[in-house]
């Protein structure tokens, strides 16, 4: 008997056009069922941080809508030149197979994460978070993430989605100035794919077996995000729509843009008493997507984050972690937002003859 392997079809949940909507301007996250709504939800602390006059509300509404309904038309069709993507590769590549000995297996993982100088737990209660090199012998290279911030560096150029705005529209999770989508640069198939099945997979089923770790993180979106002096310089306090979040710190020179966390955000008093984990250029930050979170001003300089949102579609087409609901799912291009429709059914093309 043979069988039709169906190309598996993700989604996003209809919950994006309306809530857990994220105004940079304001830092707020927002429902939005309408204007009406909006003003008697959020009226108050709107008015508060600065949303006063009339002309105020109707950009924030005019923003809102235009960054929803910009979803599912990013610049897909855009690419970086071919001679960049191998250079970016090699040098996002390159420090990888340290990671696993060289072959991404897991006893060199858990070895690593067991007391080795590599990884090193971070200081947050209950909430394992651990900060990884990508250098090799547990060095930290800022020369290795400059070169890599290289290329990147040239897509606002590039890009006229970028100059359009589309690429953060596009995305539209808190930051004005989301350098990047990575798949947009046609990396996830060759880099970040890779990334996720060889070395996070191995090392979340160490770390997070209980939500969605290890195998089960069948997707992801990946970014590279900027803060710098006239643009944005910190993030709100908010939660991922990921299972699980990696976020490495790619330079420039910094100073501030700690990221605090608090407890998970269905807890009580999740943000009671946050704690401050500072970025160090060439190490990564592993934490839980659902966990409170947010970026301390920037003080001086620029700062580049690449951050990889994992997802496992077995855990969140249960329950979508934005709203809390069954996921209503649409369908959506490349990853979606992780969700899938049940699998198709085996076909027996024997019985079709
Ligand atoms: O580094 C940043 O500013 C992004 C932080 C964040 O939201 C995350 O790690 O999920
Ligand atoms: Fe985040």
């Amino acid at each position: 008997m043979a069988t039709a392997a169906a190309p598996r079809r993700f989604c996003r949940c209809a919950c994006f056009c309306t809530e857990n909507l994220y105004v940079a301007r304001y830092r707020l996250h927002v429902r939005f069922r309408g204007e009406e709504q909006l003003r008697r939800d959020y009226g108050p602390i709107l008015h508060s941080r600065g949303c006063v006059s009339p002309k105020d509300f109707q950009q924030l509404l005019g923003e809102q809508v235009e960054l929803r309904s910009h979803r599912g038309h990013p610049a897909s069709s855009l690419r970086l030149p071919l001679p960049l993507v191998p250079g970016l590769l090699l040098l996002f590549y390159h420090p990888l197979p340290h990671l696993g000995g060289g072959n991404g297996k897991l006893p060199s993982l858990s070895r690593r994460c067991s007391g080795g100088s590599s990884w090193r737990r971070s200081r947050l209660p209950g909430k394992p978070s651990f900060q990884a090199p990508t250098t090799p012998r547990g060095r930290t290279s800022t020369t290795h993430c400059r070169m890599k911030l290289w290329p990147l560096s040239f897509w606002p150029q590039l890009s006229t989605a970028h100059r359009r705005g589309q690429t953060s529209k596009a995305f539209s999770s808190g930051w004005r100035q989301c350098l990047v989508l990575l798949h947009e640069l046609g990396l996830d198939e060759p880099l970040v794919t890779p990334l996720r099945e060889r070395f996070l997979q191995p090392l979340t089923a160490l770390l997070y077996p209980d939500c969605g770790g290890g195998s089960w993180l069948d997707s992801h979106r990946a970014f590279v995000v900027k803060y710098a002096p006239g643009q944005d310089r910190e993030l709100g306090c908010h939660y991922d729509n990921a299972e699980l979040t990696l976020n490495v710190a790619l330079g420039k020179t910094f100073t501030g843009g700690a990221l605090y966390f608090g407890n998970l955000f269905q807890a009580p008093s999740a943000l009671a008493r946050p704690l401050d984990v500072e970025h160090v250029v060439g190490q990564g930050i592993l934490h839980r997507g659902g966990q409170l979170h947010g970026a301390r001003p920037l003080g001086t300089g620029e700062r580049w984050n690449l951050v990889i949102w994992l997802r496992a579609s077995a855990v969140r087409n249960r329950l979508c972690p934005m709203c809390c609901r069954k996921p209503e799912l649409v369908d959506d291009d490349g990853f979606g937002d992780g969700f899938t429709r049940e699998e198709p059914a085996t076909v027996d093309v024997c019985a079709l003859t």
